[in-house]
């Protein structure tokens, strides 16, 4: 929790006891099921939860606007930045059945209305999307055709919707073909070593005519 408090001074007394309470939730749950890995839980809060806030030190999301996370096995990013944005709206996606059941138990037992997820492969779902957001689930062309027409033309944001995805080591080879990517280092913005190759991808939404 230091971590939090240390990168995110402002959040409310709210915001703080559901990262909390979140650590619980969690521990509880990787003794049924393994969402997290062993060596990860321990470590839950660099690793899993300030990364996936990563994103939000790239992007603020304005009230009213809706993510897709897709692919977030236990809930990352999209359920870390659903506590940091609690006016957005969060859709989470997994193939996994097991994993989504996870979601539900976790968002409801944080109290997070603005969470919704789905058992399904995210190229069966529509929808309209201000950003899509996503950790460790495909390289860049597989992810862009899965989700590209599912991202909103009108933008809540100065930014144009788009993806931010969190990942990490050479990109070049995996985006040469996106010209239009930003990608930002998140050791601009935490200090720990874990950091020092993690990155955010922006790739805004090119729209045709
Ligand atoms: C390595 S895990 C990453 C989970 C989470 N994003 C994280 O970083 O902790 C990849 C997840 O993507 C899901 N996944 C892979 N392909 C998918 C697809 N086409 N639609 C929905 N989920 C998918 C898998 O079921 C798995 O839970």
């Amino acid at each position: 929790m230091e971590l939090i408090r240390k990168y995110f001074p402002h959040l409310t007394e709210d915001q703080i006891s559901k990262f909390e309470k979140l650590e619980e939730l969690y521990k509880d749950w990787n003794l049924k099921i393994n969402v997290v890995s062993r060596k990860d839980i321990d470590e839950l809060y660099l690793r899993h939860v300030v990364h996936s806030l990563g994103i939000s030190k790239v992007q603020e999301f304005r009230p009213g606007s809706k993510i897709l996370d897709v692919g977030t096995g236990g809930g990352f990013p999209g359920i870390p930045l659903a506590i940091m944005f609690p006016e957005s709206t969060f859709h989470l996606v997994d193939s996994i059945g097991k994993k989504i059941k996870v979601v539900d138990e976790v968002s409801e037992g944080l109290g997070l209305e603005n969470v919704t997820s789905f058992n399904h492969r995210v190229e069966e779902i529509s929808g309209n999307y201000d950003f899509i957001v996503s950790r460790a689930v495909a390289i860049m062309p597989t992810f862009v055709r899965w989700v590209k027409g599912k991202i909103a033309k009108e933008s809540l944001h100065e930014r144009k919707n788009g993806i931010l995805y969190l990942k990490g080591g050479d990109l070049s080879e995996e985006l040469k073909d996106y010209r239009t990517a930003e990608i930002f280092e998140l050791s601009t913005f935490f200090e720990e070593e874990f950091f020092d190759t993690k990155k955010v991808v922006y790739l805004p939404m090119k729209y045709r005519g």
